[in-house]
């Protein structure tokens, strides 16, 4: 469970999260909003990538001031921007090396990397250098590299925005499939289908929460009067 306690949080002065309080249980939770409103921002206080000025971030009771590196092993991050999180040089390499240290044999790693890229249409890229991949490419190797590490919760940031329709409908069906908790950022707002909880931000703040259809409606309803 991961539980927000009066999050406040801002950049050169200007607040981007405004008193936040949320707790996140539910299966599969997306997160939209207009750009700039905190999403981003928001999800990186997930996994301590951002500390926040005030207010409490806990995932399974573990406080992200103190307890940063357990909960990157339970919480994993899918930025929104490939490059940043691509850092080996071969396809292989990149996913491989989240599982140094993990204590499995080298079978087993080859096994487990072999699975992921199979899985993420990347099998016959095995070998490529990674800066060569297409940005969704590059966006499939993130989501691998991650997946691998089998956390307990992902953090996806706009996985799809680089792809094209068929890749986005992978990716649907790979966060459909995921036996773990999923909170995913998104601009697509058809792949919140079926998500069970909905949150829409809004200058810093939640502003609306719960199903779906209701939070879709009420984000373009919002950016509708904006217009
Ligand atoms: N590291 C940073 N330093 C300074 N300002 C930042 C930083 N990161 C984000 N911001 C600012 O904070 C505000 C919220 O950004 P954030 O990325 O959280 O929004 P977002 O809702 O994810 O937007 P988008 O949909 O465009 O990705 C923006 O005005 C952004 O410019």
């Amino acid at each position: 469970m991961i539980r927000l306690e009066n999050v406040t949080h801002a950049y050169e002065g200007r607040r981007v999260l405004c008193d936040i309080s949320v707790e996140l249980s539910e299966h599969r939770i997306g997160l939209i909003g207009a750009n700039g409103s905190g999403k981003s921002t928001l999800a990186r206080t997930l996994n301590g990538l951002v500390v926040p000025d005030s207010g409490r971030v806990s995932v399974d009771g573990l406080d992200t001031r103190t307890d940063a590196r357990a909960i990157r092993r339970r919480v994993g991050f899918v930025f929104s921007d490939a490059d940043t999180q691509i850092i080996m040089p071969t396809v292989a390499e990149d996913v491989e090396i989240g599982l140094r240290g993990s204590g499995l044999d080298r079978a087993e790693i080859r096994k487990r990397v072999d699975a992921v890229l199979a899985r993420h249409g990347l099998a016959d890229h095995r070998d490529h250098p990674a800066h060569l991949l297409s940005g969704g490419q590059k966006q499939m190797l993130a989501l691998a590299s991650v997946l691998v590490t089998e956390p307990d919760v992902l953090v996806c940031d706009e996985p799809t925005t680089l792809l094209d329709l068929r890749n986005v409908r992978v990716v649907e069906q790979i966060l459909r499939g995921l036996p773990q908790q999923v909170i995913l950022l998104t601009h697509h707002l058809d792949v919140l289908d079926g998500f069970d909880r909905v949150l829409v931000m809004d200058e810093g703040r939640i502003v609306f929460d719960g199903d779906p259809g209701e939070a879709v409606d009420f984000y373009v309803g919002l950016m509708d009067r904006r217009s």
